[in-house]
């Protein structure tokens, strides 16, 4: 049996600096001592929540668009960028016109840029090469693995690889190569909740979405904060630590809304990206609208 209770849901929290300033609004306004957060990678956060044990969460577009019959859209957050990302590329040691036939790593972390990377290779460069999944810790500081041309990786490595790229690796960023090609910009990631879950608890749902747009909003006020915090996240577990500069550049880039041009983005991408995500995609249909209060739309 589902409870409902304000704030008890069961909310997901993807552990890269790309919820940083969510993290940091959600402390700021105290929303963060009443929920339960539950920090992972975004693979293994789609995972719980497809098993039932989260009930929110930020989850990659390619999971929501794969699941939309049990998942719902939490509207007005998401993650994604209208141009360039700094945190998903595909980096190679030389021009993307050469990787017919060549090995392409596809990091197991990602299913959003792995699928438009593919789109973008295949149908804008024109090209066909093998790809091989990697997990993306075996990655060594090219982020290129041995026996490889080129690799596709996100997160906080790929942002590292942005800010300081090693030499002879070119690094493609596929925010702005999507930009550059459809116009549009791109959302890699959405927030989802369990269908059954929205159903049953929507105000417990509507209320998680206002603290997490509120948490946007305040890390949006205070950027040099979030920065600095994000900035000390960054040097823990031993890696080195980013500066607050790229730090309050990458906030910059990165877009946590999710309107009408957004909205259109995720058609765009279902559609041309399908047959690149290993299983069809949904388009988006009335299945985004969370139930409306008391009952099921
Ligand atoms: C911007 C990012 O967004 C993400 C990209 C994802 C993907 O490619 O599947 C999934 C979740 C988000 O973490 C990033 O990870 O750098």
């Amino acid at each position: 049996m589902t409870t409902c209770a304000t704030l008890t849901a069961r909310l997901g929290d993807i552990s890269f600096l790309n919820c940083a300033p969510i993290r940091w609004g959600l402390a700021d306004s105290g929303a963060a001592r009443q929920a339960e957060l539950v920090s992972a990678p975004p693979e293994r956060l789609a995972g719980e929540l497809l098993s039932g044990g989260l009930d929110i969460s930020p989850v990659s577009l390619v999971r929501y668009l794969r699941h939309a019959d049990d998942l719902c859209l939490l509207p007005g957050i998401a993650i994604g960028s209208d141009g360039p990302v700094r945190s998903c590329h595909i980096v190679s040691r030389g021009p993307l016109d050469d990787l017919d036939g060549r090995v392409v790593a596809l990091s197991a972390a990602s299913r959003s840029t792995t699928a438009l990377a593919r789109t973008l290779l295949e149908d804008a460069v024109g090209v066909r090469p093998v790809y091989r999944s990697v997990p993306q810790d075996r990655q060594d500081g090219s982020g290129i693995p041995a026996g490889a041309a080129a690799a596709v990786l996100i997160g906080d490595d790929a942002l590292r690889l942005y800010a300081d790229p090693p030499r002879g690796v070119t690094v493609h960023d596929t925010g702005a190569l999507w930009r550059e090609w459809t116009g549009l910009p791109m959302v890699f990631a959405v927030w989802a909740v369990r269908r059954r879950f929205a159903e049953a608890c929507p105000d417990a749902v509507r209320e998680a979405g206002a603290a997490l747009t509120d948490a946007v909003a305040r890390a949006r006020s205070h950027p040099v904060e979030v920065a600095a915090a994000a900035a000390r996240e960054s040097g823990r577990g031993g890696a080195a630590p980013l500066g607050p500069a790229v730090l309050l550049d990458y906030y910059r880039a990165l877009d946590y809304s999710l309107g009408d041009r957004q909205l259109a983005a995720i058609q765009e991408f279902a559609l041309r990206a399908a047959g690149r995500a290993g299983t069809p995609l949904h388009p988006l249909h009335p299945s985004v609208r969370l139930p409306a209060p008391g009952g099921r739309t």
